[in-house]
């Protein structure tokens, strides 16, 4: 039976938690963003910042070695590892332990990037964030559907969407794929658009925060950056996915009296989320 649940202010505060006062960044939650390709290092320096800003003890980067001095430059609290290809990922591989991963923003389809994604999604344990790029790699594979850790996250947009379930005639058709599909792999999906709606199997939860001021390049790429984090400090999978939209959402709110509609960009978010979770009281 199909359920549906605003994503309201109510709705978080069911579980946001706020900082305790004796934490520290080493229990805070170490998130690990994946992605970048030469000309789309933006999206990972976005991805990456609003990991921080969200709240997460610590971000590292892993990107093709020309996005080095551009995400040390860009955001210098962000940790960087880089592959041994300059303009794209070909090994994804670090040696240390992170409490979630977000894996393609910018990363592109280059056929190298391809295989090492299968290997990575092989062996992968860690909570997990698929979005942009890489959604568009598995929808070119439909057979590693069957590695998603149970529980992963994928945010597809809706042309990102229609690539991984296939075309729809209506809303409910696209309702209805998109909840087998979150049943068949047991993974929840945020369904990017205006507004956003978050699947768990037969649960469909509606985003009420958010406006077209989000309409603008990157945007995607700071909310993946945001439930990336929120996975990595403890929050379950689809709590990160229904606080990070409504966060997400809340900041364009916040900003739209200053910036209106059209000159709202995508560091606009980052720069309005301590102002959304002081919000949360
Ligand atoms: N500064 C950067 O480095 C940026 C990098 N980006 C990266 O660029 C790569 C390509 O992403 P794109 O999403 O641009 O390309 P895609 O080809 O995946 O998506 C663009 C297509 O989707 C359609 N679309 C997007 N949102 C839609 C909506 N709400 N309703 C209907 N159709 C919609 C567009 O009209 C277009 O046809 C990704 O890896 C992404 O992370 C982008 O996020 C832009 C910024
Ligand atoms: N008109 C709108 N109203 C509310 N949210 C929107 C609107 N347009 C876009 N968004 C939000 O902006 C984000 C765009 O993500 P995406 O298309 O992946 O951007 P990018 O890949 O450039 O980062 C999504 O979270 C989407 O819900
Ligand atoms: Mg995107």
């Amino acid at each position: 039976m199909i359920t549906s649940i605003s994503i309201d202010k109510n709705e978080i505060l069911k579980y946001y938690k706020p900082m305790a006062v004796d934490t520290h960044k080493g229990i805070q939650g170490h998130a690990l963003i994946i992605g970048g390709s030469y000309g789309k290092i933006g999206a990972v320096c976005l991805s990456s910042k609003a990991a921080l800003k969200t709240g997460c003890g610590l971000v590292t980067a892993f990107v093709p070695k020309c996005g080095y001095e551009i995400v040390q430059t860009f955001i210098p609290e962000v940790m960087v590892l880089t592959d041994v290809k300059k303009k794209y990922i070909s090994n994804i591989s670090f040696e240390f332990q992170p409490n979630a991963i977000g894996i393609g923003p910018g990363i592109g389809q280059h056929e190298a990037t391809q295989k090492t994604f299968l290997k990575f999604l092989k062996t992968n344990t860690i909570p997990l964030v698929i979005d942009a790029d890489g959604l568009n790699i598995l929808s070119q594979n439909k057979s590693w559907f069957l590695l998603f850790p149970s529980r992963t996250i994928l945010t597809p947009h809706p042309k990102e969407l229609e690539r991984l379930i296939g075309e729809w005639t209506s809303e409910e058709e696209k309702f209805e794929k998109t909840i087998s599909f979150s049943l068949q792999y047991n993974v929840i999906i945020v369904m990017k658009g205006a507004p956003t709606h978050v699947i768990d199997g037969e649960t469909i939860y509606k985003n009420r925060t958010g406006n077209p001021a989000l309409a603008t390049a990157g945007s995607g790429d700071v909310l993946k950056g945001i439930i990336t984090s929120l996975l990595a400090q403890g929050y379950e999978p689809l709590q990160a996915a229904i606080l990070g939209v409504y966060l997400h959402g809340l900041t364009a709110d916040i900003a739209l009296p200053k910036t209106g509609f059209q000159s709202f960009i995508a560091s606009d978010v980052i720069d309005n989320l301590g102002a959304a979770f002081l919000s949360l009281g």
